[in-house]
């Protein structure tokens, strides 16, 4: 069974319909992003799959419950890191760790959490005296703690540095090798490279497309452009397979030390994709 499975998702807001008959399977133990700009419908998708919004129409399957009318035993096997978490709360790190494994039957111990996103030195600072990547840190331990099978991450790494977002990356394909099932929205488009096993892209309440990284919008079939210098002037030729083209160009004596073969980044499909969708 999968882990989430959604068939003909609706959702509107007064008569503005934002979620438009989307269906979205996610298999167990399976990183799948959902990207998309601003106002896509992203968090109102979340949301109806964590069961904090009514859906209009569709049916829904969250660890094989309707999330809409799924109980305490459903809710404390899911973790749920929001894009807004209001935690400026007057308790210190560990204790609000502490208070929240409360919730659950088999926490992860408060100080493993805490090491797991990086707060050690911060664990006895209250919350709203952090900086606003680490009260990030703060919802990605709370989302942690019950030990979820699924966890659900809304732009989780808004605020992050460099160095916090590799960190979060590890600790994401960490859990993911655990098996844990982990669905997340994003903006940044290597984040979902670095931890998608698949992608979907959502623009105005639709999927425009769908597939792993690598081959997302026919990345992989998209042909290749190989640059080169000739006679001191800058060449480029789009092929559909380099190797001949190479082959032509070693043959023919050609300098090939600034040679390159680009293929379109996910960034280059994501831009594709929405510009075809406005
Ligand atoms: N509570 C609400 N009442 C009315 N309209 C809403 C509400 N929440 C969201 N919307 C609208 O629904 C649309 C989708 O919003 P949503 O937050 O799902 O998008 P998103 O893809 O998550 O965007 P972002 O990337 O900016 O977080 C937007 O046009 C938004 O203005």
């Amino acid at each position: 069974m999968a882990a989430i499975e959604a068939r003909g998702l609706r959702k509107s807001y007064q008569d503005h319909e934002v979620v438009c008959g989307i269906d979205l399977t996610v298999e167990r133990g399976e990183a799948f992003a959902l990207l998309g700009p601003n106002g896509a419908g992203k968090t109102t998708m979340v949301e109806i799959l964590e069961g904090h919004r009514r859906r209009d129409a569709g049916d829904v399957r969250v660890l094989g419950e309707d999330p809409s009318a799924a109980g305490r035993a459903w809710r404390a096997r899911v973790g749920i890191v929001l894009q807004d978490a209001d935690d400026a709360a007057d308790l210190t790190v560990r204790e609000m760790v502490r208070h929240i494994a409360g919730f659950y039957p088999d926490p992860r111990p408060a100080d493993e959490v805490i090491e797991l996103v990086g707060l050690v030195q911060k664990r006895d600072s209250k919350i709203r005296a952090l900086s606003g990547g680490q009260r990030r840190r703060v919802d990605v331990a709370l989302g942690l703690v019950g030990r979820p099978d699924l966890l659900f991450l809304d732009e989780p790494t808004t605020g992050f540095d460099p160095q916090a977002r590799r960190q979060f990356w590890e600790l994401v394909g960490a859990l993911a090798a655990e098996g844990t099932t982990i669905l997340l929205t994003t903006h940044y488009l290597e984040e979902a490279e670095a931890l998608a096993d698949r992608l979907a892209v959502l623009a105005g309440g639709r999927i425009l497309a769908e597939g792993a990284p690598a081959t997302l919008g026919g990345r992989l079939t998209a042909g290749a452009t190989v640059s080169w210098r000739e006679n001191g002037e800058p060449r480029a030729e789009k092929v559909a397979d380099p190797t001949e083209l190479v082959r032509r160009l070693v043959a023919e004596g050609n300098d090939l030390s600034s040679l390159t073969i680009t293929r379109p980044t996910l960034e280059d499909v994501y831009l594709t994709l929405i510009g075809a969708g406005e």
